[in-house]
């Protein structure tokens, strides 16, 4: 990999270099091809292994832990910063740069009471959602390896170290400006510092003067307010979204307890640590608002509030726009004219979602069924699916009186079909994995993670991995200490 170090060089004092610790007896546990040719195609040898293990040094890398802050659960955290992850600076693809971290490469001195470790099941689940957020258009960071190890590292049990090779374009997060913002007092020039170098590398149309500045946040809330919108559209629950894991750019960002829904469930809280469901599934675009509200809190040296709050007015529009169309373009319903149907076609989709939930249906699965729909010849396959089928024929019929004459059926059935994954990273499917390669097979692990490449292929034999939990309704929220 061939390194620049832009973060390194142009922002002395945002980090602070650290030594990765190792991790003995190296082995790949995941390899992420698609990955890899972001990063000008470095093969899984032996030399790059003990690399990224934090064994050898990588030539051309720096080593260091980023600062930042950030508001956890509704509060605010001082100093956060990368306690168990090492960045080595943007690696140069061909199609752009992508910072590479180490998470779980050991302590830095940020790491607090912490050891500065992930675990192999940790590793493992942001590897695997990483890869499968990518393949279903949702914008992320994303995972090159997992690097398993002999180390014993105590969470719950007894478990072992591993590192989760992360890809990101970039690891600024909302927290960093509010670090630079509250560790100042509110001074201008570094909130500015790190404006400008943001602007630089990843809004280059912009200018780092007023006019820009105000743009800038423009498009960091309309790219908060898209990703949030996909994640609703794709039934993704995060779990952990304080402001430290917010990324500037709008990609998911640090995979600990997310979930995809199984059973629709607005109220649904993936996070074991969450009991009040501050981060529930349905709560996700509130809370993406507020940690805007906090962003902008940071920007107030350099933003005025009248504009701060003038960008903040585009988040709603933007979330709506971008959720109806991605339902429109699963359910099947062609764009509207004008902007007229946007609240009906709303109320249509909360008709649908509601149903979903309290008839206790699958999200993904219901919707996949709409790949095989004829509206007009055959939905049985659709209304079987429901218990309540009166509660369905009502909702059913509005629906096609909004979706009107399909003229090519099996085209519309095609692209029902490109915008409904057959595969969703349920949590017991990584958990299989997990354990598996715990086991020592990692057999299972690379079986799912290449159906979860092509998410909307149907394989044959692979039915099982299209079905919901087994013991759906127990244990579906994980253990997700990582
Ligand atoms: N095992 C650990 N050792 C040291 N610090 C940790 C550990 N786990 C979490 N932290 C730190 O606690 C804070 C919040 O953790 P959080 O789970 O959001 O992040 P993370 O998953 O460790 O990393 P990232 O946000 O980079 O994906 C961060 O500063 C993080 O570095
Ligand atoms: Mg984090």
């Amino acid at each position: 990999m061939d390194f620049k170090q832009d973060f390194f060089e142009q922002l002395p004092g945002f980090y602070e270099t650290v030594a990765p610790a190792g991790l003995p007896a190296p082995s790949w546990l995941a390899w992420s091809d698609d990955a890899a040719v972001l990063v000008g195609n470095p093969q899984p040898d032996e030399q790059l292994l003990q690399q990224l293990a934090g064994n050898q040094r990588m030539p051309g890398a720096n080593y260091y832990a980023q600062v930042y802050s950030g508001h956890q659960f509704g509060g605010y955290s001082p100093q956060l910063g990368d306690g168990r992850s090492i960045i080595l600076g943007e690696a140069i693809g061909p199609n752009g740069c992508w910072d590479v971290a180490l998470k779980g490469a050991g302590a830095t001195p940020f790491s607090r009471h912490g050891d500065g470790r992930a675990v192999t099941r940790s590793a493992i689940r942001e590897f695997l959602v990483s890869e499968a957020l990518f393949h279903l258009n949702v914008p992320t960071t994303r995972a090159l390896a997992v690097i398993g190890s002999a180390l014993p590292v105590w969470r719950e049990t007894l478990e072992k170290g591993a590192i989760t090779v992360r890809l990101a374009r970039s690891h600024i997060r909302f927290g960093h400006f509010e670090y630079c913002y509250y560790s100042t007092g509110g001074k201008r020039e570094q909130v500015q510092q790190l404006a400008d170098f943001t602007i630089r590398q990843h809004f280059p149309h912009l200018s780092c003067d007023a006019a820009g500045y105000r743009q800038w946040f423009v498009e960091v809330v309309e790219a908060t307010a898209r990703l949030i919108a996909t994640w609703q559209a794709i039934g993704f629950a995060h779990g952990v979204m304080n402001t430290d894991n917010m990324s500037i750019l709008g990609d998911s960002f640090d995979f600990g307890p997310f979930a995809f829904l199984d059973t629709f469930k607005e109220d649904f809280i993936c996070n074991h640590s969450d009991p009040e469901g501050r981060y529930a599934f349905g709560r996700q675009p509130g809370i993406g608002l507020w940690n805007l509200q906090c962003l902008a809190q940071a920007l107030t040296p350099l933003i005025s509030s009248d504009d701060l709050l003038a960008a903040l007015t585009h988040y709603q529009p933007m979330l709506v726009q971008h959720y109806l169309q991605l339902m429109r373009q699963k359910l099947g319903l062609p764009a509207p004219a004008g902007e007229a149907s946007g609240p009906e076609d709303l109320a249509l989709f909360g008709a649908f979602t509601a149903m979903l939930e309290q008839q206790q249906l699958d999200y993904s699965l219901t919707l996949r069924q709409f790949a095989t729909l004829d509206p007009v010849a055959n939905h049985s396959d659709l209304r079987d699916m429901f218990v309540d089928t009166s509660a369905f024929d009502h909702w059913f019929t509005g629906y096609c009186k909004r979706l009107g004459k399909v003229d090519n059926i099996e085209q519309w059935q095609e692209a029902r079909r490109l915008n409904n994954p057959q595969y969703i990273l349920r949590n017991y499917l990584a958990q299989k994995a997990i354990a598996a390669t715990e086991a020592g097979d990692t057999a299972p692990l690379q079986q799912l993670y290449q159906l979860l490449r092509r998410p909307y292929d149907a394989q044959p034999g692979c039915e099982d991995f299209a079905r919901r939990p087994p013991d759906w309704g127990e244990g579906l929220i994980m253990s997700c200490s990582s």
